[in-house]
């Protein structure tokens, strides 16, 4: 067994459809793949139609699953509708949503206009709970048990500089996760984030690592793990998160990053001590606890 390979037993998620958002690329797209594998229809959707038909076409033979599409920018509410009424349509209900889409790039934030702040943080944040909403009342309605995942970002709780727009978005995208858990419980709709550290996807490295950053700032000596996220982890902790085996987690959010987010640790410093560094160090410490002076 790998990380690389498929987690869940065969069939973990007959019976639902799915919507995934931002599904006809990066990270939507391996998820949108994963859930189709273990049973489940899907439905994809984003701005752009020939991305999503590609998307659609290539899963569906990949996979023999059952899959559709719609175009719908997120951040307008009759087309965020038109999505359910199709997933409606072609399946017969929805039971889950996983609110993917995003907009992000790095910049001071001094160099932004109004515009293009809005334009991130309606994308992230109105676009997510807009689909959440509408699936909500759906779900309360119809007697649905409902489940919606949220991808989110650690710097969603961390707060980030040059991605501030994007930071505050997940931030607000963490909270209604949490908020509407405890609020929604009583219907049996469950919500879950899952924080992802850098899996790589042309989305995000177009916007955020530009190559001359990416060989800087390697990710191999910033993240303890010492790698980038695979797809397929991702997809399988999407899986479990969106299926009934984690029927007890609701308000949960969970990091996924090779322990990048750790990097903030007071003495996480210490990780350039060498050996015999340690024995002088260890030296020092024992004789100064002994004499109860602290060397000059
Ligand atoms: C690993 C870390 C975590 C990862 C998290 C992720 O989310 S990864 C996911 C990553 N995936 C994605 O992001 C996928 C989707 N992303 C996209 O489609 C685009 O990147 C988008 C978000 C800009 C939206 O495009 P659109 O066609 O809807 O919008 P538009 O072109 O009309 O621009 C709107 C405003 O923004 C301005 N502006 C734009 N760029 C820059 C810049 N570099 N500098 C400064 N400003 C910039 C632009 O000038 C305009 O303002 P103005 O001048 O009118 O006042
Ligand atoms: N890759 C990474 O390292 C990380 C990613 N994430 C998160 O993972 C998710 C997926 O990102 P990733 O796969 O990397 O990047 P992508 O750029 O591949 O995915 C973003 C998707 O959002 C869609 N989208 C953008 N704007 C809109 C809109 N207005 N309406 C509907 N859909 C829209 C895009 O499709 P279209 O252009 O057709 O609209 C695209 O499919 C995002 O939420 C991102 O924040 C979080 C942390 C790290």
């Amino acid at each position: 067994m790998t990380h690389t390979e498929g987690m869940l037993r065969d069939g973990a998620l007959e019976n639902k459809t799915i919507i995934v958002t931002g599904g006809g690329t990066g990270l939507g797209k391996s998820m949108a793949g994963y859930f189709l594998r273990l049973g489940a229809n899907v439905v994809i959707c984003s701005r752009k139609a020939d991305v999503l038909a590609n998307t659609a076409d290539e899963l569906r033979q990949s996979t023999g699953g059952r899959i559709t599409f719609v175009a719908c920018d997120v951040r307008k509410t009759e087309e965020v509708e038109q999505v359910i009424a199709r997933a409606i349509e072609t399946f017969g209900r929805v039971d889950g949503l996983v609110n993917n889409s995003a907009g992000n790039f790095i910049s001071p934030t001094e160099r932004l206009s109004y515009k293009a702040v809005d334009t991130i943080v309606d994308i992230v944040l109105r676009g997510t709970y807009y689909f959440t909403l509408a699936l909500g009342k759906y779900w309360i309605e119809n007697q649905i048990k409902g489940t919606v995942l949220n991808i989110v970002t650690t710097y969603a709780t961390t707060g980030s500089g040059w991605v501030v727009p994007s930071a505050m978005a997940k931030a607000g995208v963490l909270t209604m996760t949490k908020s509407l858990a405890f609020e929604w419980a009583r219907h049996g709709i469950r919500l879950n984030a899952i924080a992802p550290g850098p899996f790589p996807t042309k989305g995000a490295w177009d916007r955020l690592f530009p190559e001359e950053l990416a060989r800087k700032f390697s990710f191999e000596n910033r993240i303890p793990l010492a790698r980038t996220g695979d797809h397929q982890e991702l997809a399988n902790l999407a899986a479990y998160l969106i299926s009934n085996f984690s029927a007890y987690m609701t308000g949960e959010v969970i990091t996924l990053d090779g322990g990048e987010v750790l990097s903030a640790g007071q003495f996480n410093f210490l990780k350039e001590v060498t050996d015999d560094q340690w024995d002088a160090i260890e030296d020092q410490i024992k004789s100064a606890t002994r004499t109860g002076k602290t060397p000059e």
